[in-house]
């Protein structure tokens, strides 16, 4: 079987200045309001409910809008918060408030990819609804069709080589035919364990100082999805 790509969103196909100054600061803002107007449906609550058990049990919805709201100052990526962020972030996209920036050279390198036959997943710590919005309002338009799976933190955190494990053998073929891009060298190291392929994406804008040698940690290391061989 041929590689397969599997993708992290930020910092590798989207600035990291996007997700920290546009996304968390929406989703911190519009949290209130969405407690209030959908905190009593069923897909909403269970969310809430989950943050309550983490703040030691019952507690009211504004300290549950106020742990929230601190993980999000933390860039906390528990999947409770990505959920509710994603169900927030709807909104934002319908209402056109925002698209979503992508890099320059990614949305040419995915659709190549995917003529030439190259299947592409992503896993993201943003949930998979989040996910798809966010392809679904790229600059460069609706990119959801280019994508064969989506994976987020319910296979398991991006720094736990069993989550790669998982999306192996959920994604089809082999560990090694897997192409894993990111610009978390942690999270690249996770995916080698598991035996897959990994490609760093050091993006200047992202990161000022080059990470070569062992800031690369022996990954393969790329400024562009242009440079990604396989
Ligand atoms: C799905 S877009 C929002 C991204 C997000 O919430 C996040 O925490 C970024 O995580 P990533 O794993 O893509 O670096
Ligand atoms: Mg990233």
């Amino acid at each position: 079987m041929g590689a397969r790509i599997l993708t992290d969103i930020e910092g590798t196909t989207s600035s990291i200045s996007f997700v920290r100054d546009v996304l968390f600061p929406y989703a911190r803002r519009a949290l209130p309001g969405f407690v209030r107007e959908h905190g009593d449906e069923p897909d909403v609550r269970r969310w809430l409910d989950q943050v309550a058990v983490e703040n030691g049990g019952v507690c009211s919805d504004d300290v549950i809008v106020e742990t929230l709201q601190g993980w999000i100052d933390e860039d906390r990526k528990h999947t409770a918060l990505k959920a509710l962020q994603g169900m927030v972030w709807d909104a934002g996209y319908r209402n056109a408030d925002f698209t979503a920036p992508l890099y320059p050279d990614v949305a040419p390198a995915l659709r190549a990819w995917r003529d030439a036959g190259v299947p592409l997943a992503v896993y993201s710590s943003g949930s998979v609804p989040a996910q798809k919005l966010l392809f679904g309002h790229t600059d460069a338009g609706d990119l959801t069709g280019v994508f064969d799976a989506w994976f987020d933190t319910a296979v398991g955190h991006k720094r736990d080589a069993d989550s790669y494990r998982r999306i192996a053998a959920e994604y089809g073929g082999n560990a090694g035919d897997i192409v894993f891009l990111s610009d978390i060298v942690e999270e690249l190291d996770a995916a080698r364990e598991a035996g897959m392929r990994t490609v760093l994406l050091d993006r200047r804008a992202d990161y000022p100082t080059p990470r070569m040698g062992n800031a690369a940690n022996g990954h393969t290391r790329v400024e562009s999805f242009a440079d990604v061989t396989f």
